[in-house]
């Protein structure tokens, strides 16, 4: 299927997507059908969308997307941005809101990354913030090709902060929703935001060091492991006052193990593809976070600090081996 989109389109809500990745450049295919898209990319995507468009494929269908405007800084921006995404590592929000700092004053800004911690950074330069969490597995295929693999829940955005949150939330549901991206309001993105934490705590580090799929982890030796993750961070959760909806730690590891680890068995998550690259992964937004909160609160994490340490020990030692079979 080949989609046109109409950029002279006036009606259509402004969106700037900055980190133009996995779930970047899928949002962005996505975005195209229900708004007009600007999206901050790296060269190589940069050229093969202009070249060809957007390659996407997989569960948000498969397509050509056409029409997607791709940008190098906030010089390349309209006047007037409705919405803007961040869709970089958190490893650079920070410098990517240095960078955009004079538009995000006056835009309301959501954030769909994982871990803990970018809404605080975006809220010092934002008018309004909308978090967000996306249970969703992407990956990058090639330059501008992008695969939505498998998918555990929908979207959740809620307000986060600034007193235009509230109104721009319901209107970008309704793009979002109308974009057909499964999307649900969330009356505590706070909670949100660790909820689906508990997913990347337990099974992000697990995958990313040993370079396995997510179903791998659901092996007998590694389920002591998540469970003393799980405990830690409900133990953390629970000082810092965050109710997530499962009431025990075992009610998670029950949805763990029964819903979320079979719905992704077959696909990397996003910190296996970091180690892969040689990339800094997001673990000081993960484990390293509660173990960092853990220690304020004089609550032992001991799991939680092992996995930041060994994450930390891979980061150091450079993108995977050529000759490892299971990266090839
Ligand atoms: N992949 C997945 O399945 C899921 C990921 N997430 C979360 O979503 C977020 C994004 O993940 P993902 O899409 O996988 O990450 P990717 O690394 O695939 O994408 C991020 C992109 O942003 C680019 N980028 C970062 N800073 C800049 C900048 N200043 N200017 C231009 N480009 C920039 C990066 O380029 P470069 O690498 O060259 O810096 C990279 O291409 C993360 O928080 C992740 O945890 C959430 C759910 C699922
Ligand atoms: C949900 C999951 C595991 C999907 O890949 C993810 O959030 C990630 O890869 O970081």
């Amino acid at each position: 299927m080949r989609i046109s989109i109409e950029m002279t389109d006036s009606e259509r809500p402004v969106i700037a997507i900055l980190g133009a990745g996995a779930v970047g450049l899928s949002l962005a295919g996505k975005l195209a059908g229900a708004a007009r898209v600007y999206v901050l990319c790296r060269p190589a995507h940069a050229d093969a969308i202009r070249e060809r468009g957007l390659l996407m494929a997989g569960i948000w269908g498969d397509r050509t997307v056409e029409g997607i405007a791709c940008i190098a800084g906030p010089e390349d921006l309209p006047p007037s941005v409705d919405y803007i995404f961040i869709t970089a590592k958190g490893t650079g929000t920070a410098a990517i809101c240095e960078q955009f700092a004079g538009v995000m004053r006056e835009a309301t800004v959501v954030s769909l990354q994982n871990g803990i911690g970018n809404e605080e950074v975006i809220s010092r330069y934002a008018g309004s913030v909308i978090g967000g969490t996306v249970t969703t597995n992407f990956s990058v295929e090639g330059p501008a090709q992008v695969r939505v693999k498998s998918e555990s829940g929908p979207m959740m955005l809620g307000v986060w902060s600034g007193g235009d949150a509230a109104a721009g939330l319901d209107r970008l549901i309704g793009i979002v929703r109308a974009a057909g991206i499964p999307v649900e309001r969330s009356p505590d993105i706070r909670a949100g935001k660790w909820a689906k934490s508990l997913l990347n705590i337990t099974v992000n580090p697990l995958c990313a060091l040993f370079s396995v799929p997510v179903g791998a982890t659901a092996d007998d030796r590694l389920r002591g492991v998540i469970a003393h993750l799980v405990h830690e961070t409900f133990a953390v959760m629970a000082a810092e006052g965050v109710r997530v909806p499962w009431a025990t730690p075992e009610a998670y590891l029950a949805h763990l193990f029964g819903v979320q680890i079979p719905d992704f068995a077959a696909v990397y998550p996003s910190m296996y593809y970091d180690i892969k690259m040689g990339r800094k992964t997001e673990i000081d937004l993960l484990n390293g976070y509660v173990a960092a909160l853990g220690e304020r609160h004089g609550i032992p994490t001991p799991y939680n600090r092992c996995i930041a340490d060994l994450i930390r020990f891979r980061e150091s030692a450079g993108p995977a081996h050529p000759t490892d079979e299971a990266l090839s």
